[in-house]
């Protein structure tokens, strides 16, 4: 199924009339540009072209109230006083004779996504829309809001397409405070937001945008705000708190439908963020996204001022839709102590809505002088930048690397009696393995893969690695007769010389030797780091374990490590469900450009169809519900957590105890 694209030049149609410093970067040209870079960039063509169209009536009341639609709707026929009069009553927003037409046209364009994917004719899309919607309430516009596209289309996905959970991801830099307003006390609509807050010091200067502020009575604990207290913050600060916060409660959530306030003034360059994360990270939260709800993903467009990291981040987000390979995400750095702080404040409120975070720390005791300390230290550095930033640069970021599409997506290697599932390649042996090849592959593996076809095997696994390297191969599954010697023979004698590091992820109860690639046994601390045994309770079968394994631990130290290659080993008997085992390969192929190398024994070919589905880029079917919070060891993963975070800072989610 395909990607849906929903954009019309009609939305550029309306702008500033009169000088209003705080609207000024509100301009058509967001539109525009942004299109312009999907059309050059050959993405738009690739998308499924889906007309906008008005919202009615009875849609915006879904949301907003009869006299604030009731005043909006006279705004086409005013003066320019009138209008001028008119936008008085509200803040930071603007109106225009065709403001009224555009804002039901983006409100019509996320109602118009939401059929697309609820009915499947598309699996996920994008609306690149103006106005946008997450600051506009019942009865106000705001923050250059008229109409809340996104808090419509999460009413309209329940009441027409019976969806019963809706997540609201907001990863604009501004807290859509329309949205928190509407779903407070709403169960079935999860808001998360992060958003620039300064202690309360940054529009639109809210006590109730604050990490405490849960939802109301049955809505507690399904609204989650990130405040983020100081600017420049970068892609391992966004990442940590998708892994160590927002990952493991959506999960828990289980959502019928993703909707997106895809507002891009969190990326680097933008006046109002003043942020440091770059385009590309916009490929890999949308990525982390995608195997909810049965990849069923709505984003919307909402902020955005600088038009250069706009482009790029709405084309980063729009090639990962279409299910193009991840970036590499270089150097992702620890998150900083602000964020860390703000880590801990959001799991110790929030733990006791979530069985997921229920080990989660409490909050950190920063007593009100240690804060009135840091804001007055802000001041006076503020007052410092002040007169720099006459002269601040401009930020300067590298244009986003290209993902280039392999030309197979995915391959095998099978025994030949072993039948090969639609959509793969299978690798057959072109010419004779290297004599060298043949050589370490006799000496090091057990007798049975020593033989003729050991040796095809082994040289196969070769060329399919050797191919992932050049990128003619995407991703790929070999069937083996023995997946420990496989394992070890790949890290050991394939995957080393051909990618500097390999992420190894065995599934399965086996202890392993955790020999490095020059096969010396590492020494005891290194091996502490560098090996990294999880155990589930209940084995492969323990959701929540699941969930903290891959969110807590794998995820972050994934991003942390950067590796060239990722092995995922199926361990015989291991037990794991087709579900949790897409899943794990879809979330994968955030690293190492998708390319995934999966092994598994040859008697375990059963679940060979689940595995070339998630290679090729099949959403995952969604994990069960959580219903009953298991007696998961979660504790134990903590524990892990807090011993390996000295060694990986991505694990980190609590500020560190020094300060
Ligand atoms: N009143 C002091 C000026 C502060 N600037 C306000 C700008 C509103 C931004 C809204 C936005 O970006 C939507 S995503
Ligand atoms: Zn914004």
């Amino acid at each position: 199924m395909g990607t849906a694209l929903i954009y019309d030049e009609e939305m550029t149609k309306y702008k500033l009339l009169w000088v209003d410093p705080a609207c000024k970067i509100e301009v058509p040209e967001r539109l525009s540009v942004s299109y312009e870079a999907l059309v050059r960039t050959g993405l738009s063509d690739r998308c499924v072209s889906v007309p906008p169209r008005e919202a009615s009536d009875a849609e915006i009341l879904l949301v907003h109230s009869e006299e604030y639609l009731e005043g909006v709707k006279k705004t086409p026929h005013m003066t320019l006083e009138d209008l001028k009069e008119f936008t008085l009553q509200y803040g930071d927003v603007y109106f225009h004779p065709n403001i009224y037409h555009c804002a039901k046209l983006a409100a019509g364009s996320a109602l118009q996504l939401v059929d697309s994917v609820m009915t499947g004719k598309v699996r996920n899309g994008m609306a690149l829309v103006r106005p946008p919607g997450h600051h506009s309430m019942r009865s106000a516009a705001s923050g250059f809001c008229v109409f809340n596209n996104v808090a419509i289309a999460a009413r309209y996905a329940k009441q027409k397409h019976g969806a019963k959970r809706v997540l609201i991801v907001d990863w604009d830099i501004h807290h859509g405070q329309g949205v928190q307003y509407c779903f407070e006390d709403d169960p079935s609509v999860l808001y998360f937001s992060w958003h620039r807050y300064e202690h309360q010091e940054f529009w639109p200067n809210l006590r109730e945008s604050d990490y405490d502020c849960v939802g109301k009575g049955s809505g507690a604990g399904y609204n989650i705000n990130v405040p983020w207290n100081e600017v420049g913050m970068e892609n391992g600060d966004y990442l940590s708190v998708f892994c160590h916060v927002l990952l493991p409660v959506a999960y828990e959530f289980c959502p019928d439908l993703v909707l997106v306030c895809a507002g891009f003034d969190s990326a680097i360059g933008d006046p109002e963020g003043e942020m440091c994360a770059t385009p590309d990270i916009f490929a890999h939260l949308t990525h982390l996204l995608m195997n909810l709800a049965g990849g069923k993903l709505c984003a919307v467009l909402e902020g955005g001022y600088n038009l250069t990291s706009l482009a790029q981040s709405v084309c980063q987000t729009v090639q990962t839709l279409l299910g193009d390979p991840l970036p590499q995400l270089a150097n992702v750095r620890s998150p900083c102590e602000s964020a860390l702080e703000s880590l801990q404040c959001v799991r110790s409120v929030q733990r006791r809505y979530w069985s997921i975070l229920k080990h989660a720390a409490d909050s950190p005791t920063t007593d009100v002088s240690t804060k009135r300390i840091k804001l007055a230290k802000a001041e006076e550095e503020k007052a410092e930048t002040a007169e720099e930033e006459r002269g601040q640069e401009e930020k300067v970021w590298p244009e986003p690397a290209e993902r280039l599409r392999p030309p197979v997506c995915s391959a095998s290697v099978l025994p030949d009696d072993a039948a090969c599932p639609d959509g793969l390649k299978r690798l057959v042996s072109s010419k004779d393995p290297e004599p060298l090849l043949v050589s370490r592959i006799k000496n090091r593996s057990t007798e049975d893969a020593g033989d003729a076809d050991g040796v095809a095997t082994f040289s196969r696994l070769y060329t399919l690695i050797e191919k992932m390297r050049t990128n003619e191969i995407g991703n790929g599954v070999a069937l083996v007769p023995d997946v420990a010697a496989a394992m070890e023979c790949v890290v050991q004698d394939l995957g080393s010389d051909l990618v500097s590091r390999v992420l190894v992820v065995c599934v399965g109860k086996e202890e392993l030797n955790c020999a490095t690639a020059d096969g010396s046994e590492d020494k005891q601390e290194q091996k502490g780091k560098y090996y990294i045994p999880v155990c589930l309770k209940k084995g492969c079968a323990d959701t929540v374990g699941f969930i903290q394994a891959v969110f807590g631990l794998l995820l972050p130290l994934g991003y942390e490590y950067d590796p060239g290659l990722v092995l995922l080993v199926r361990m015989p008997g291991s037990g794991v469900g087709d579900c949790m085992w897409q899943q794990l390969i879809g979330l994968l192929k955030g690293f190492a450009k998708g390319h995934t190398l999966v092994l598994m024994q040859t008697n375990d070919g059963a679940c060979m169809d689940p595995t070339a589905s998630a290679l090729l880029g099949h959403p995952a079917p969604p994990l069960q519900e959580l219903l009953t919070p298991l007696p998961d060891d979660g504790g134990a993963l903590e524990r892990m957590r807090e011993r390996l975070q000295a060694h990986w800072k991505m694990l980190q989610t609590t500020v560190s105890s020094g300060n």
